[in-house]
């Protein structure tokens, strides 16, 4: 048997995977970089703390200033418009930091002589975010990373071994892909909410926040509903407000949409979690019925025109007046197509308005 999964109303349900997908498999990651990369912050500081006591506060001095022109790149780049790449390279460069740092370390066993190389990662980061700058910021930022980095550096740092003994460089490139990652993380989120949004507005009315056409037809699919492997009994309820347009003329627009509104509340009210209700035109809906069975869907749409006679709408300036409903209601069968069936359900509301409104037409009981 075709087990429809019940479906929660009114939420993202049928939000495809790719669109998410990056996203929420890069929020996991971020995660992970950012605590290692706090971890070895804070063990830095205790490693200078307890190595060099005295000089602590010039190492950190030391580390903060190798900072600066790694985040001073950050705030120029995050000015630019185009942020479309920024994740992208950030994360690469601070990737491709980790691998040049563990590679100089195993290869190059004095570390007061890789200091030296320190510029060639300047060099090669400029050339990476090259394509995001113009020529003139290019150069301010390459000169005022140099000039921040090693000329205060030293100015401030008596002991200029200290530079290549506790290569503050390193620190640099772990704050900047600390910001990195978090900005990865928050365009990401961003990113997931935004795919999350369209994807819900694209399937849904907004009136009454039941699905649209293209939601219904979405749904349809990814329930597998309507294919020859459908065993479960499943009717469709074609159904349309009497005299709605009265109801426009007499109250206003305004008092209109709020009758739909409140139709599609009443007509949920009425639905199992299985069944689905989709607004298919302006005061028209259409009701894909699983209640269990053909018995208990064709109990459903009657109980549902029974509420629209009992139920009264009320107006801001106190009126109240009731409206009702036809329905054209079928039962799906193989081997007709979803199409047939709902043309059927559509024929049959018409023959329901036809013959006085407010009223089911069941197109098997002709
Ligand atoms: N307020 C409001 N009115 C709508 C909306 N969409 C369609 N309408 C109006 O709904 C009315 C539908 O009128 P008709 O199709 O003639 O149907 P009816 O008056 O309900 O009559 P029957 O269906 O024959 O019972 C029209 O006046 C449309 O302008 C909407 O979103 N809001």
């Amino acid at each position: 048997m075709n087990q429809v999964q019940p479906a929660a109303k009114n939420n993202h349900q049928g939000f495809p995977d790719y669109l998410g997908y990056q996203a929420e498999r890069l929020i996991p990651v971020a995660r992970i970089i950012l605590s290692l990369s706090l971890v070895y912050l804070i063990g830095f500081l205790f490693i200078d703390y307890f190595r060099y006591p005295a000089l602590f506060e010039q190492i950190l001095l030391l580390r903060v200033l190798a900072a600066l022109p790694l985040l001073l790149l950050l705030r120029l780049i995050h000015r630019q418009h185009n942020h479309r790449f920024i994740p992208l390279w950030f994360l690469s460069l601070g990737l491709l930091s980790f691998v040049f740092f563990l590679a100089l370390n195993l290869l190059v066993p004095e570390k007061k002589d890789i200091v030296v190389l320190v510029p060639v990662f300047y060099v090669l980061a400029v050339m990476a975010m090259a394509p995001l700058f113009t020529t003139g910021m290019l150069l301010v930022f390459f000169l005022v990373g140099f000039l921040i980095y090693y000329w205060c550096g030293y100015f401030f740092i008596a002991d200029h071994q200290l530079v290549g003994r506790v290569f503050p460089h390193m620190t640099a490139i772990i704050v900047f892909t600390v910001i990195s990652v978090i900005k990865i993380k928050q365009s990401a989120e961003e990113h997931y909410q935004l795919a999350k949004n369209l994807h819900w507005q694209s399937h849904h009315d907004p009136l009454t926040g039941a699905l649209n056409r293209t939601g219904m037809f979405a749904w349809l699919k990814e329930h597998g509903l309507f294919t020859s492997k459908t065993f479960e009994p499943v009717s469709l309820a074609m159904l349309d407000l009497d005299h709605f347009k009265r109801i426009n003329d007499e109250y206003g627009h305004d008092v209109g949409d709020l009758v739909i509104k409140q139709s599609a509340q009443l007509i949920e009210r009425n639905l199992s979690q299985s069944s689905r209700l989709a607004r298919f035109g302006g005061e028209e809906f259409l009701l894909v019925l699983l209640e269990g069975s053909d018995g208990e869907n064709l109990r459903c749409a009657n109980q549902i025109l029974q509420h629209f006679r009992e139920w009264l709408f009320k107006t801001e300036d106190g009126s109240v007046f009731g409206v009702t409903a036809s329905i054209g209601f079928v039962n799906h069968r193989q081997p007709n197509s979803f199409t047939e069936s709902l043309k059927e359900a559509d024929d049959l509301l018409y023959q329901a308005k036809a013959q006085g409104r407010d009223q089911l037409q069941d197109g098997h009981r002709r």
